[in-house]
């Protein structure tokens, strides 16, 4: 009788047998078609206060009753950025579950407050299709995804994704190593400066960075400009523990053995991991009442085991009147870094933040 466990058996067996694949190459996408994803979840309490523990994201409104009444909210609601990982950790099987670079996101929002118990489903369509010029075993795909209420069908949360999808037939591609001349150019545009005068705001309120912005007034040279001091170190827990209760199925952040040849080396931390760690950072340094939307969102490089993600914030815009009486309505750009101070995400984040009160 045939032993199937004798290792060089079994490795040879290994090598004639068909692997069944997971997820989709590039051509499986069509302009127009909207894809169910069948995953879906429950947003529950002891899921939310995972997410928000680990990535520092500890503003009381989101764990205490009565700070949350204060905000407006009639108990602790689900995070934005944990509805919003779990949203796209479900279209993951779907859409990117092949590998590929998540480029950016935008046209992110939030529609309405979502409380435990809410089970969510995703819906994407295809936007858009092309093959990458830069990468040309690639294709790049935007994806419209909506998270919605499975009980009352309502959008909670809508954004635009676009990642490198693998293409099925391989090219005679560079597999996209950079070329000399393309180096030579980003050493240029990284020489490039940046405000000398970078000033911080007095304090967390909406007036706080009004008045900052005021200081910094039409000087081309001077801008609104801060770190945050909170670090988090990247381990285990965020780079697979998360992702896979979001039930993102990218092999990227959970697979040791199939990175191992990749560009990253390792695997790597999920995006929205990496971002929500420095927006907590920045959330730890206002007064945020509500998380509005997002725009042009991209992660520039890749994130690892042991890599440590910091905070950096400049404020765009402060304007009173969107808002409820209570608050105001700031824009800002956050920066993720990391040990070695490179940038690995960027984004434009606009954010209802609570005036100061009369007796303060
Ligand atoms: C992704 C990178 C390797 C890109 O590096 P670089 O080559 O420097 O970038 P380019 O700007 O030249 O862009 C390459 C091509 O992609 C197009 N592009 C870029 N951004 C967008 C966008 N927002 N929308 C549309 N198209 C975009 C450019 O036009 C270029 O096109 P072409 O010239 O035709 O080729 C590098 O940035 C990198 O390594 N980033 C890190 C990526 C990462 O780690 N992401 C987060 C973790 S992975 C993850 O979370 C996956 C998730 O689970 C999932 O399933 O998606």
């Amino acid at each position: 009788m045939s032993d199937w466990t004798d290792p060089d058996a079994f490795a040879s067996a290994l090598d004639r047998a068909e692997t069944r694949e997971k997820g989709h190459y590039f051509e499986r996408f069509a302009v127009g078609e909207t894809i169910e994803h069948e995953p879906g979840l429950a947003l529950d309490r002891p899921g939310n206060e995972r997410w928000m523990g680990q990535t520092l994201n500890h503003d009381p409104a989101y764990w205490r009753t009565d700070t949350a009444r204060e905000r407006d909210f009639p108990e602790p609601p689900i995070h934005p950025d944990y509805l919003l990982a779990c949203v796209m950790g479900a279209t993951v099987e779907d859409l990117s579950e092949k590998g590929g670079y998540f480029l950016g996101r935008t046209d992110l929002r939030f529609h309405e407050p979502v409380l435990p118990g809410t089970e969510i489903r995703a819906r994407s369509t295809v936007e858009s299709t092309a093959t990458s010029n830069s990468r040309p075993d690639y294709g790049i795909v935007t994806w419209q995804t909506a998270g919605y209420d499975a009980e009352t069908d309502s959008v909670l949360v809508s954004y635009e994704r676009t990642n490198m999808v693998p293409r099925r037939t391989a090219t005679a591609a560079d597999g996209g190593q950079v070329t000399d001349d393309e180096q030579t150019a980003e050493e240029g545009a990284s020489t490039r400066t940046l405000p000398d005068t970078l000033i911080a705001p007095d304090g967390p309120h909406f007036e706080d960075f009004r008045a900052a912005l005021d200081r910094v007034g039409d000087d081309p040279d001077a801008a609104v400009a801060y770190r945050h001091e909170r670090g988090r170190t990247m381990d285990d827990q965020l780079v697979a523990g998360l992702p896979l209760a979001t039930l993102n199925t990218a092999r990227q952040h959970h697979n040791r053995d199939a990175m191992a040849d990749s560009p990253s080396g390792d695997i790597v931390a999920y995006g929205d991991v990496t971002r929500s760690v420095a927006l907590a950072h920045a959330r730890s340094d206002e007064a945020t009442y509500r998380e509005r939307a997002y725009h042009d969102e991209s992660f520039h490089d890749f994130v690892t085991l042991g890599d440590t993600i910091y905070g950096f914030t400049r404020v765009l815009e402060a304007d009173p009147d969107p808002g409820p009486p209570r608050a105001g309505e700031v824009t800002f750009e956050h920066v993720a870094f990391d040990q070695d101070r490179r940038p690995v995400y960027s984004g434009r984040r606009t954010a209802l933040v609570d005036s100061r009160h009369p007796d303060q």
